[in-house]
């Protein structure tokens, strides 16, 4: 009797835990659902910035701008979240330069252990934050805060554990 009630019990988180095929738009994920009722769904977007922490702001920002001819931002400093940012259009997508702002910088332990920088995140649009955020914590797939903050766009972003992400800091910001 218990053994056949734990073989129903199972197949129903099986059932439960059953990802969707990938849609032609790119990821579609959906969170685990039960008994008809859909779990949050959402869309992975376009590439909307690739993040380099850079030690010197002025000579990178001249190095994009005077060496290499693209347009450039004016430096932004975003105090809440301890840097200084420069974006360098590229058409398609962005670079984001940035420079440790304040004491309790989150970019200054990397510029320490990446002495001449690096590339610090990668930032992609969805097209439901809130949804991305319940069905990625269901895949314990770990968020660096307990909400989405306002990104360098004025848009909701969250960011997610490197160690969760193959290696690689990621940005979610909201499309
Ligand atoms: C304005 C906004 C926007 O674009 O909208 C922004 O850009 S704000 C940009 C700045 N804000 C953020 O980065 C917020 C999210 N970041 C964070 O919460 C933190 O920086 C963490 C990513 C959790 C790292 O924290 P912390 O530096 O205290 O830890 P840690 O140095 O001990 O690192 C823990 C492990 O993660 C690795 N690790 C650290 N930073 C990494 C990165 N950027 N990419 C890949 N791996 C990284 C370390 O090498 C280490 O691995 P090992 O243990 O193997 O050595």
């Amino acid at each position: 009797m218990a053994s056949t009630l734990l073989k129903v019990a199972v197949s129903g988180l099986s059932k439960c835990m059953r990802h969707r095929a990938p849609s032609a738009r790119g990821l579609w994920l959906s969170a685990p659902h039960c008994h008809g009722v859909p779990g949050p769904v959402w869309t992975l977007g376009r590439l909307n910035h690739v993040a380099i922490a850079v030690p010197d702001l002025e000579k990178a920002t001249a190095l994009y701008r005077d060496v290499l001819g693209a347009q450039v931002s004016d430096t932004v400093p975003l105090p809440e979240h301890g840097v200084y940012t420069v974006f360098v259009e590229l058409g398609n997508t962005k670079l984001e330069l940035l420079h440790p702002l304040g004491e309790k910088s989150p970019i200054a332990g990397f510029l320490q252990k990446n002495k001449s920088g690096g590339m610090h995140h990668i930032c992609i649009e969805v097209d439901d934050i809130n949804s991305a955020i319940v069905d990625l914590k269901a895949r314990n797939i770990r968020t660096l805060s307990a909400e989405p903050r306002i990104g360098a766009h004025g848009k909701p972003v969250m960011f997610l554990h490197p160690k969760d992400c193959d290696g690689v800091l990621v940005e979610l910001e909201q499309a």
